[in-house]
């Protein structure tokens, strides 16, 4: 099945209670530490590291991951998915240096074709075009090398980007589909989902960007630094004077902004979490008038975000103008020293051009640096929710195990106790036991809540008894093979079944994938789906799902019996098949699920009474037990639990009526 599919199937059952938390780590600290270490750089570039700042301090989507402690990064995981793509990686690297290599030579040449000019100008000696000719075509060279050497490294990088996360996507997807389903019921799939999905590109974009921009801002800083020094030390030495000043006021408004920013982000998740409601439950909405108290409530958190929002834009426009007369002053103070240096001869003024250039380069490359560090938590972050449940081991496996080789189809509950993982102190079944001989049926009713759905989940081996077994014409089914009983031997019919967006006969394929199209016809006719089916214009072809057709409860019922006898299981489990249906679509069910049953062993779940009078055996359960055992008749004669549900029935269909 689809991965929302099977989580929608069983997130009804799911969330009772959370395991204790360990005390969330905040990976904003991390971040707000680095910010402070190259703070300056922010303040010295302008608008470009204004927009950086920005992009560090709103991170792209907060999905509320509530109370979680942040899963470690797995490296050993990471590399695996790595390995197969280290070739283009390391090409990558290696294109990325050079290019870095030759951004550092860049400010360096163009102070020599400055100095050129310069002379030319000064001294009106030779061809100009002669004499530029030369420094000219090594840059132009050099632009080309470099352009060329940034498109190589960007292309491997995208590549190698896209197939790691594209393999993060299957294992982890491939992991979850594994996983058993206590494992569902402690998670939300919102936030399932969320980890293929946004967490997989946070890592994705991050990976990137650390690799490209990361390998070429260190370069370049530490490069222009020795050219820097080369050009003049003096100049060096005041840009460094100035430098711890520009690292607190970096660091301390970058931390405001974040601060804001995240808030801000906050809000805005509030206000989604609250339009996901409320269009995830329009029809409750409008079946309470709820329209316009809905919009109010709507309305007051997107005001209180864009107010947010809004201070935000304002620290904001701050930061970028304070960047800007920062940068400049910085530019106006190198030329004004810069100049007193050439004017006692220690400077020439293609040296002065080569330092304002580098100079630049660095804050630039030093401001991405910053913006990096965060992307590199976020990344960590992201990643290690990835591989979170990469690799989870289930507690049942997923295939595996002893098929038996002839099959008759007997069941037997041993003194089965149970209690949901999820909620270890509340026993459902408490020394359960029930033997149903093969071919027959026997249905089980009883209160809501009393446990029908569980002792099916516990056929089908979603759970394991915390004690005694269930056993399978006399053998333990945890030594089957998991696979082989739910795929060939129990055929599962829910109360709310579920189908894909995809044709009929898909959907009934579904079964069996190798049924042949007479087959999954020969079923329909079977689960007397065929004769609707085929009412359609596009007959078995019709799309079912949001862009196709709706089927009625009755239809849906229909199909997904048609889905399980495809597979011609020896067990058949129908839990609820005909509640919630009107009597037409009733009878049309009961008329497939009698034709199902024959020669099957059968355990029905129901609570109308009247559908299940004709099992060879009833079960009333009751606190967990066996509480009665026998047919309708036999039941009824002896007055107790069963008879009085009977009554009560009766009673509330005469006072419906
Ligand atoms: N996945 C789950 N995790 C934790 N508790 C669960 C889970 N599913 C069911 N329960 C609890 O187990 C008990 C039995 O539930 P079960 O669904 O088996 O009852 P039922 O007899 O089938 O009820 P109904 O007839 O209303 O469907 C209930 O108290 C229910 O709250």
């Amino acid at each position: 099945p689809s991965l929302p599919a099977t989580l929608a199937n069983y997130s009804r059952l799911r969330n009772a209670c959370r395991p204790p938390w360990r005390s969330p780590w905040k990976p904003v600290k991390k971040g707000k530490l680095l910010a402070v270490l190259l703070g300056p750089a922010v303040l010295g570039v302008g608008v470009r590291a204004a927009r950086c700042q920005v992009e560090l301090i709103a991170p792209p989507l907060i999905v509320p991951q509530g109370a979680r402690p942040e899963p470690e990064f797995n490296w050993a995981e990471f590399w695996k998915l790595l390995r197969p793509q280290l070739i283009a990686l390391l090409t990558a690297v290696l294109l990325a240096f050079g290019a870095a290599l030759l951004n550092i030579r860049i400010p360096l040449m163009l102070g020599e074709l400055v100095n050129v000019v310069s002379r030319y100008t000064r001294e009106h000696a030779g061809n100009y075009l002669q004499e530029v000719q030369g420094p000219a075509l090594k840059l132009l060279c050099l632009y080309g090398a470099q352009g060329l050497l940034t498109c190589g490294y960007i292309v491997l990088l995208s590549r190698v980007g896209e197939r790691v996360a594209g393999s993060m996507r299957k294992s982890l997807f491939f992991s979850l589909l594994r996983q058993d389903v206590a494992f569902f019921d402690a998670e939300k799939t919102g936030l399932l989902v969320n980890r293929l999905t946004s967490d997989v590109q946070e890592f994705k974009s991050s990976f990137k960007q650390v690799i490209s921009q990361g390998l070429r801002s260190l370069t370049q800083t530490v490069g222009c630094f020795l050219s820097l020094y080369y050009i003049s030390p003096k100049l060096t030495g005041l840009l460094l004077v100035v430098m711890p000043v520009l690292v607190g006021s970096g660091a301390l408004i970058g931390s405001f902004l974040r601060k804001l920013s995240r808030r801000a982000q906050e809000q805005v998740a509030r206000a989604t979490g609250l339009a996901d409601e409320a269009l995830g439950n329009v029809r409750t909405v409008k079946a309470f008038a709820m329209e316009s108290r809905e919009m109010e409530l709507y309305s007051a958190e997107v005001d209180k975000s864009s107010g947010q929002n809004e201070v935000l834009g304002v620290g904001i426009a701050v930061f970028q103008g304070l960047s800007n007369v920062v940068l400049n002053c910085i530019v106006l103070g190198t030329i004004f020293a810069g100049g007193s240096l050439m004017s006692s001869k220690e400077l020439s003024a293609g040296e002065l051009m080569s330092f304002l250039v580098a100079s630049q380069t660095v804050q630039r490359s030093m401001a991405n640096m910053s913006v990096l560090f965060g992307q590199v938590v976020r990344g960590l972050s992201a990643g290690g929710r990835v591989f979170e449940f990469m690799s989870l081991e289930p507690t049942i496996p997923l295939s595996g195990g002893f098929k038996l080789p002839v099959l008759r189809g007997e069941i037997h509950f041993k003194d089965v106790s149970f209690s949901y993982p999820t909620r270890p102190g509340h026993e459902v079944l408490r020394s359960f036991d029930l033997r149903i001989p093969h071919g027959k049926t026997v249905a089980l009713v009883g209160q809501s809540g009393g446990g029908k759905s569980t002792v099916a989940a516990l056929l089908e081996r979603f759970y394991d008894p915390t004690e005694g077994a269930v056993q399978l014409d006399g053998v333990d089914i945890r030594i089957l093979d998991p696979s082989w009983l739910r795929g060939e031997v129990i055929g599962f019919i829910n109360q709310e079944p579920v189908l894909f967006g995809t044709t009929i006969i898909e959907n009934i394929r579904f079964g069996r994938p190798d049924a042949t199209d007479a087959e999954v016809h020969e079923a329909a006719i079977q689960a007397n789906a065929d004769s609707f089916i085929r009412s359609f214009p596009e007959g078995y072809n019709t799309m079912l799902g949001e862009r196709g057709v709706t089927l009625s409860g009755g239809q849906k019922q229909r199909v997904a019996i048609a889905r399980a006898l495809l597979k011609d299981p020896k067990i058949l489990i129908l839990d609820e098949a005909t509640s919630a249906l009107d009597t037409e679509s009733e009878r049309a069910v009961q008329v497939a699920l009698d034709r199902a049953r024959s020669g099957r062993t059968v355990l029905v779940i129901a609570h109308r009474l009247s559908t299940i009078s004709e099992a060879d055996f009833i079960v009333v359960l009751s606190k967990g037990q066996v509480a009665e055992f026998g047919t309708h008749q036999d039941l009824l004669r002896r007055g107790g639990l069963y008879a009085d549900l009977i009554r009560r029935q009766n009673q509330e269909s005469q006072e419906a009526q």
